[in-house]
């Protein structure tokens, strides 16, 4: 233990939704980076269990090892789901986050880059995101790219719900090492509709079309 006080503050918990915190953003950046390394081991731990050939009685041994770091982790936790969090310089932070979460070992994690118009990511999807022999599970390749296209929706400054998400895989996605991207193609009131498409070296493997949908209530933003 290095004997830091717990995160987040006891006063700040609480269940799913948006938190505010007083945490600072100095705090919070130590803190992702500490819980990224852990979810880092745990993301090997996903990938070597999937892959392992070890005897059934080794399987029983790391089984009881996990199940007594599963109950050290258990000592200390969130009442529900991680929720998004912010502070008051609006550093925001959603480590369950499926796609992008910074504690969550099912998320790749996808690290989108926002430039003028374009969203972008790359990724290496492992072992984990099989669904057909060595491709990728169409539910994986449709949850990046409604999470990319609505970080495109959102363009990080206002709240965009999937309304509709089309996809249309052209061929098989291998895994290994992908491309992502993601674009605004118009606005409608509170619509706004968005292209993605996911690529490996030769070219797109799924298109995708969506419909986000500002919720009314919710600040407009203001323009691109
Ligand atoms: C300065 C302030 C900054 C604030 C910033 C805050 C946050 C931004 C920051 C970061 C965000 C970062 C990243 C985001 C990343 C990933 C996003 C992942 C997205 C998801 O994973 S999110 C989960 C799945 N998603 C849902 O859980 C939605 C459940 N659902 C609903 O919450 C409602 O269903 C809703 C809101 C969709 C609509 O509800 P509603 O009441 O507003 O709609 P309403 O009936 O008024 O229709 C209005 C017009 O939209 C058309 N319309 C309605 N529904 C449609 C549909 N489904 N498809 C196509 N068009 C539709 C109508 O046809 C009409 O069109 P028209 O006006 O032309 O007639």
């Amino acid at each position: 233990m290095t004997g830091r006080r717990s995160f987040p503050e006891e006063s700040a918990v609480g269940v799913g939704g948006f938190v505010r915190e007083d945490t600072p953003t100095a705090e919070v950046d130590r803190r992702e980076a500490v819980m990224a390394s852990l979810t880092g081991t745990v993301r090997e731990l996903i990938d070597a269990t999937i892959r392992t050939t070890v005897d059934d009685d080794e399987v029983h041994r790391i089984r009881d090892g996990l199940a007594a770091l599963v109950a050290r982790l258990r000592t200390a936790q969130l009442p529900g789901p991680a929720g998004i969090r912010y502070n008051a310089e609006l550093r925001s932070w959603n480590w369950g986050n499926a796609v992008m979460g910074a504690a969550n070992a099912i998320a790749p994690p996808l690290r989108v880059q926002h430039d003028s118009s374009v969203c972008h990511a790359d990724v290496v999807l492992g072992a984990a995101y099989e669904g057909p022999p060595g491709l990728v599970h169409g539910g994986v390749s449709a949850m990046l790219l409604d999470h990319i296209m609505g970080e495109a929706a959102s363009a990080m400054r206002r709240t965009a719900f999937t309304g509709t998400l089309t996809m249309r895989y052209r061929r098989g996605t291998p895994l290994g090492p992908l491309h992502l991207e993601a674009s605004i193609v118009r606005e409608e009131g509170r619509k706004i509709f968005v292209a993605g498409s996911i690529s490996d070296a030769g070219g797109a493997t799924v298109e995708a079309d969506g419909v986000f949908i500002q919720p009314v209530g919710t600040p407009a933003g203001g323009g691109r």
